[in-house]
């Protein structure tokens, strides 16, 4: 059974069908990305699969459970998390803080236990940082972890939020445009990162993209999304010879 199962998701803004009838199934571990002409729905799928915009119609079936229609912080602690087109960190705290912030849901207590620092404070707090730490070390920014994440090279910020997005717990990773205002060396070291990522967590990733070299260079699913609706959709080196993908999107 597929991870992520999309049946005929849509949604319409007035009179525009930004999404029309979506559907994607999405398997275990893939790395499966989602491409199209500029305002073809991309960033409203990953708005209508995480919670940010309710569907008009359609099933979203994450793990054999329907998340339709839910809130994101439902569907983010049911395992879907995502990065922005614009990095979004909290720009004004550290490296480790971001990370931290991630884990609230996961090592709680009482603002009575915070306030008054009783021991469950100390107990998780110090899970907190050992696990924020252990991530920020896969990344290989544990060295910064105490600077402001806004002091951050541009690549780092975006290993950084791929941290932070991890640090929920996904079953799943929607990364937006992960390579937007990038230059070729961190595009390549992005590449690298996205695969450690899907090797090491065995993770599940679908990720929106104009960067072809990529595209074609991490991505073994494609859909291309035109108009709201799925244009081509296969094994990535397959739909990227489709004539119709070539004409609509990658021109020649
Ligand atoms: N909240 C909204 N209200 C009205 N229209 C919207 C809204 N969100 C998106 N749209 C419209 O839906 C269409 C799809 O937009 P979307 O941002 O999903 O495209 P995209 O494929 O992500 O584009 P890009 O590659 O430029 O990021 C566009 O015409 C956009 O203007």
């Amino acid at each position: 059974m597929a991870l992520l199962e999309v049946k005929n998701l849509s949604i319409a803004f007035g009179g525009l069908r930004a999404v029309d009838g979506f559907d994607i199934s999405i398997e275990k571990g893939q790395l499966y990305g989602l491409i199209g002409p500029n305002g073809a729905g991309k960033t409203t799928i990953f708005n209508l699969l995480t919670g940010v915009y309710k569907p008009n119609d359609g099933i979203i079936n994450l793990d054999g459970k329907n998340i339709a229609g839910m809130r994101t912080i439902d569907i983010n602690k049911a395992g879907v998390a995502r990065t922005f087109q614009n990095i979004r960190l909290f720009k004004a705290m550290t490296v480790l803080d971001n990370v931290k912030v991630a884990l609230q849901n996961e090592y709680r207590y009482s603002a009575l236990t915070g306030i008054c620092r009783l021991p469950k404070y100390f107990k998780m707090e110090k899970k907190m940082n050992e696990r924020a730490e252990e991530l920020l070390k896969v990344f290989d920014l544990d060295g910064q972890k105490d600077i402001m994440a806004s002091n951050l090279p541009y690549g780092k910020q975006r290993k950084l939020e791929i941290a932070r997005a991890l640090a929920t717990n996904p079953k799943m990773l929607l990364l937006d445009e992960p390579a937007a205002g990038m230059n070729p060396n961190e595009t390549q070291e992005l590449m690298d990162t996205i695969r450690f990522v899907r090797d090491t967590f065995d993770m599940t990733i679908l990720l929106i993209e104009h960067d072809m070299k990529l595209v074609s260079g991490i991505c073994e699913q494609l859909t291309v999304l035109n108009f709201g609706k799925v244009l081509a959709q296969g094994e990535t080196s397959v739909v990227l010879k489709n004539p119709e993908v070539i004409t609509a999107y990658l021109g020649e």
